[in-house]
Parts: C-alpha cells; structure tokens; sequence
C-alpha cells in the first residue's frame, strides 16, 4: 500500500504529485488542449479499446512510476520499497522469457495493494477499476484504521468509492466487524447523508453492487417516495442506510429506524447539505447514536468552505484527519473541463443553445443549468429532445427523467441545482450554465457534471454582460475563462459537416439508380454546381435549410455588432447613446442592443439589426471624430459592478456567528421547511 506522510488534521496536498502534475500536463498539452491532472494519477475507467488502454496504460505509469514518488516510498516503507523491487525483478524475467511483452509497470495505487477482500476486488475488476484513484488511495487506510475524516477532492473524482470501499471492508473484515449487528431486524451499521434524492439513490447503487458482493443490504430514504416500501426494508434490518436528512429524520420521529448502534455516519457534500437549511436535522440524525467514541464519521465535498470546515469540528472527533487534494491550489474546479464563457442576451439563449451544443458536445450528453424552475421547464419545453429536472417536479417523473438521460433515449437536460451535485452520469460531454450562477460552489459542482473519472468536456457559461459578472466567479474558483462568441455559420457549418457527410456515405447504393435522374436533372436545371448541390444535401440531411449569422455582443440572430470610439474615454452607456444620436435617426437608435463599454473605456459595443446597419455607418460620415465599425471579435467588456449587483454581497455565509442561522433562512426563503427534500429548486 503506498505510504503517505498524514498528520492529524493538518491538510494534506501532495505537493509532488502536483508538480509532477504539471510536468506531465505539458506533455499532454502537446497532444490536444486539455488538462489531463487526474489522468496523470489514475486509471481510466471502463475503456475497452486498445486506443483506450494504451491511454490507461500511459497514464498509470507516468505518475505512479515516477522518480520522486518511488524514493519517497522506499524511504517511508522500507518493505514497499522491497516488495516493488522484488515486482520490477520478476518484471524483468517476464522480459527475459517473452521480448515483446510490454509490461505493465507497478501501480502503487492498484487495488491489489490495499487492504480489500477478494470479492469486493471482484466486483472493482468487473466495473472496470484496476486502481484507485488519488483520493481512495489516501484516505483508504485511514477510515480503515477507524479516524473520522474530512475528505476533499475535485469534482469527478471518485469521493464515493473513497468512503464506501473502506466501510464495506471495516464492517466485514475490519474494526467495525465485531460489533456489526447482524440477523433479521439488524439496526444499521451505517448512515448516508446526502442533499438531494437523485444523488442519494446514486449512492445507494454503489453500495447494492459493492456491498451486495460483501453479504450488506442497504436502503434509500428519500422524500417524494412512499413511506411504505422503506418501512419494510428497514423492518427487516439493514447494514447501510443512504438517504436525504428530511426523510431520515421523519422515518426516526416514526420510529422506524433505530440509529443508537451505527459505527459510519458519512456526511457527502456536506456543505449543500448544510447550506440548503438541514443543519438541524443532521445534527438531529447524528445525535441518535448512543457512544460517539464508537462511531467513525466521514465528511467528503469538492467544495469545503470555511464555515463548513467550522461546523465539521461539532460533528467529528478533535483528532480527525484532513485529506484535502485540492489544499491552497488556484485551481478549485476540475481541471479536465474546458471552461468558455459567452455573452448572450436572455432572449437569444433558446436559439443559441442548440448551435452550442451542435459545436461543443461531441454528440454526447448535455446537461443545461438554469437558475429557477420555470426557466428550466421553459427552455426544456422549446429545445428539441429536452426534459426539465427541478423539485417541482413529482419525483416519480424526476426518476423517469434521470433513468432515461441515463440510458440515452435523449441527451439534453435542462435543470436546476438539483442536478448540480455529485450526479455521474456517462459521456456528459457539455454543460451550459444559463447564466452566472450565485455562488462559485454551483460553478465548481454543475462544471463537474462533466470531465470526470478521467475523461473530458466542456462547460459554457452564458452571460449578459449589462447584468452579470463572470470575474468573482472566474477570481474564486481559479478558473481561466476562456472568452467567446455565439458559433457562427462557419463553425456549426464545420461542427455538423461530419455528421452531414457521415449520414450521406451511410445511404444504401442500391437507391442510387432510383434517384439518379432527379439528380442528373438537378445538376442541369439548377445552375448550380455538384459541389454547391451537395452542399445543400448535406445541409438538409442534418436539418438546416439556412443558417443565421448571429451577433457577437448578444447572440442574436440577424443582429451585428458595431463598435463605436471618439478618439477620447466613454465613460456610460448614457453618453453612447447621445453620440449616436447625433447622427443616427432616433427610431434606429432606439433597436440598439445590449449597449456596453468596453473594458479600456474607450469604446461602445452594442448589436443593431443587420437591415438598420447601413443607416448606422452612412450616418457616421456626418459626425466629426466618429469612428463606427463592424466588430470582428469581441473586445473584453466592462462587467457589472458586483457591488451594484446584490447578488454577491450580502455579508457572507452567515453560519459564523449565531447557529447557522445566516444563509439557510434569507436565501433560500422560509428555511428548513421549504428547503426539505431539495424543493428549493
Ligand atoms: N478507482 C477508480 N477507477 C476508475 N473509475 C473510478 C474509480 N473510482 C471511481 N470511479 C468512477 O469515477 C466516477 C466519478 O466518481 P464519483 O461520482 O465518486 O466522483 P466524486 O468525486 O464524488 O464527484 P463529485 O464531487 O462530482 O460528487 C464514477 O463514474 C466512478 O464510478
């Protein structure tokens, strides 16, 4: 097992691991754009092609078999460093004997390496994982060895396994074995905690294919379901019980479920749990138990604010460990995402989206986070093949829902912040964020929908700039926006020419007699050429008949964007405006959109329609020292003034002072009531 330098409570962040993960994403950043951080420590998952397992293949060695980690072992655990030498000899010999064989070098982190029974190894061989990743590795032993924990990694990076493969190893073969209650009517041994219902039944399938491989039952308590099927499950007794605080808690004041004797209480994305009002309850929960000496508790988010951390020391012990992989770094959102933002006009975001996703999702899943439910049934109800997920709706169709985004029958969900966190759901290639979210966990967490377990994806944030800012968020979550505009012509033309042409190669040869007169006809009578003929087949064959150009300032269709300088400093858009009047007609002036300053206060941007344009640059030849033209590329603009925006201010978390009174009541309005079960979205 590799051996990691721990101290009680201090954060651990390796920091040779992070240099080494610079070095290696430099390399990969000669091969494409993206980073790649976690691939440098980890397998990849799943991957069945050669092209895949090469990949894996690379990525396990270039961190693992590293100069300096490979000192650091043998000087820490002189047996390890015996064990892997004695590995790399038989290594050798296997060369020896058979010259082509490409060996694969010692993993540290294989799971053959840790303290993990035969079936449970089993059952990771079968769902294809081989190693554990960064943070499993790290804090595996620990939680094994029975220390509470505070654990934190990037989105994407297997916190789940990181709790429940320790736990299902401590209940059977570990500390917590002896005093595990076993037989009908068992009370259990273990308790979830989780913020919203789509997560906890997500947890609580790792548990049924992992711990069923060990002989543990487990059930989910959550709100929107009957009482009745959970009543009995938890009759019968369970070992490991995944659910939402609300539920929980109502299945204890029935005094269904007995929590006295449980040896894991597991607090999973802590904070939104704790921000979204269910303080009261969780303390309410963890409290049934009857000697907290016995009970381990575990703590893990991608995200640990500070007021987190502060309320972490009421729940777990003084002399709790801290494993936290993402420590001081910059970067606190996933490195394996592309993060773009784009300016666009609330009105242009339904036309929009489709060429966003046509451009950037790879054909595969997108995920679209609005901010209130009414936006997200809206544009869910006029984009083609998209469903809405927000707690308005009955949880039954929530289930539905997910299960069929899941499996594919459609690709594009448009949601709240019910499906910001934790959800892991296959080939999430895109995120959309409708707009700049209230605070920079929802960036980290909704972002992390994708590029996870290794693999990549993108996360488009829109934005008006007039209204929102993108720099708190950008300046906190350590994130380089990369800047664009709304894909052109050019660009989607470029996107979908593949899938066009693919289609087209795909038609049997056998219509081609049938269809040969009426294209020989085509090719006579139209005018045009085969190529400009074929380029219109291959237009239809993904459904477009024309494509809009789009402006640059709000993504709006048949709009331009123009910008205008006077050779001195435009301080408001006031003023803009006034320049233009003076030599544009005040009925034109007045179609003008999404007028903004540019970020050196030199100039104004703004979008008028493409049939006005002329009116604006003919004008422009009456007015002394004005210069007007068509934007190519879109200057940085200056942003809304967070101080004039409210939505960043407002003093803080508000769980400092008086017991978490602060954000749960004045945000989310009405408090634990109206937030139980995730309503709030
Ligand atoms: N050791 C491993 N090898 C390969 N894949 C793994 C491994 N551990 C976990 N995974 C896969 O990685 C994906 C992400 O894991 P998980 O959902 O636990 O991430 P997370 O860190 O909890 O993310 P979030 O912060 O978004 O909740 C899952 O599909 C999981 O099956």
């Amino acid at each position: 097992m590799p051996s990691l330098p721990i101290s009680n409570d201090a954060v651990f962040t390796s920091d040779k691991k992070l240099k080494k993960e610079k070095k290696t994403k430099k390399n990969d950043a000669d091969n494409d754009n993206e980073n790649h951080s976690l691939n440098d420590a980890v397998s990849v998952k799943k991957s069945s092609s050669k092209e895949s397992k090469k990949k894996r293949k690379k990525l396990s060695s270039s961190d693992e078999e590293g100069d300096d980690d490979e000192d650091e072992k043998k000087s820490e655990n002189g047996d390890e460093g015996l064990k892997s030498k004695k590995k790399s000899k038989k290594a050798k010999l296997d060369m020896e004997e058979e010259e082509e064989v490409e060996v694969e070098p010692e993993n540290p982190n294989a799971v053959s390496n840790f303290k993990i029974s035969e079936p449970l190894k089993a059952k990771l061989k079968e769902n294809g994982i081989e190693a554990l990743f960064p943070i499993q590795a790290t804090t595996f032993k620990i939680i094994l060895d029975g220390s509470d924990l505070v654990g934190r990694a990037r989105t994407g990076q297997g916190k789940t396994l990181a709790f429940v493969l320790p736990i299902l190893e401590s209940l059977t073969n570990g500390m917590a074995k002896a005093s595990r209650k076993v037989g009908y009517g068992r009370t259990p041994s273990v308790i979830v905690l989780l913020p919203t219902r789509e997560l906890a039944k997500q947890v609580n399938a790792d548990f049924e294919v992992y711990g069923g491989a060990m002989g543990l039952s487990s059930c989910c308590l959550y709100g929107g379901a009957p009482y009745q099927a959970q009543e009995i499950k938890l009759r019968r007794g369970v070992d490991i019980v995944i659910g939402t605080p609300g539920r929980i808690k109502d299945h204890i004041e029935r005094g269904n479920i007995d929590l006295s004797l449980l040896r894991f209480r597991v607090l999973d994305e802590a904070d939104e749990m704790l921000r979204m009002g269910f303080v009261e309850d969780v303390e309410l929960i963890l409290g049934k138990v009857e000697d907290v000496n016995k009970v381990q508790t575990l703590l893990f988010s991608a995200t640990l604010p500070v007021w987190v951390k502060q309320i972490s020391t009421r729940f777990l012990k003084h002399d709790k460990k801290t494993i936290d992989l993402v420590g001081n770094e910059k970067m606190k959102a996933s490195n394996n995402v592309r993060h773009i933002v784009l300016p666009c006009n609330s009105s242009a975001r339904s036309q929009l989206i489709p060429d966003i996703i046509r451009c950037y999702s790879s054909g595969g899943r997108t995920i679209i986070f609005t901010e209130k439910k009414e936006s997200a049934s809206e544009l869910a109800g006029v984009l083609p093949g998209a469903r809405p997920l927000h707690g308005d709706i009955q949880q039954s169709q929530r289930e539905i829902t997910l299960s069929g985004f899941r499996s594919g029958k459609f690709l594009t969900l448009v949601a709240t912040n019910v499906a910001a966190r934790g959800l892991d759901i296959n080939d999430v290639q895109l995120i959309i964020q409708c707009e700049p979210p209230r605070d920079v966990e929802a960036y980290i967490h909704r972002s992390g929908r994708t590029g996870r377990a290794g693999n990549t994806g993108v996360a488009v944030m829109l934005y008006d700039p007039r209204k929102s800012s993108v720099s708190r968020i950008e300046r906190e979550s350590g994130v380089k926006f990369e800047h664009i505009s709304a894909p052109q012509p050019d660009d989607i033309a470029k996107a979908v020419g593949g899938e066009a042409a693919e289609k087209i190669l795909q038609v049997s040869d056998s219509v081609v007699p049938a269809f040969k007169s009426a294209a020989e006809g085509l090719l006579n009578n139209s005018g045009l050429s085969a190529v400009e003929l074929l380029a219109k087949a291959l237009a239809k064959s993904v459904g477009f008949t024309e494509i809009k150009k789009r402006s640059l300032l709000t993504s709006m269709e048949n709009y331009v964007t123009l910008q205008l300088e006077i050779g001195k400093p435009m301080f408001t858009p006031s003023f803009a405006f006034g320049v233009l009047r003076r030599f544009v007609p005040e009925e034109k002036v007045n179609e003008v959109q999404g007028l903004t300053i540019t970020a050196d206060g030199n100039g104004a941007v703004f979008d008028v329609p493409a049939k006005h344009l002329d009116a604006f640059l003919t004008g422009q030849k009456n007015a002394g020292n004005v210069s007007l033209e068509v934007v190519k590329a879109l200057p940085r603009l200056q942003e809304r003034e967070e101080s004039k925006m409210g939505r960043f201010g407002g003093g803080g978390r508000g769980f400092g002072g008086s017991r978490f009174g602060g954000r749960g009541g004045s945000r989310f309005g009405g408090g634990r009531g109206g937030n139980r079960g995730g309503r709030r979205w």
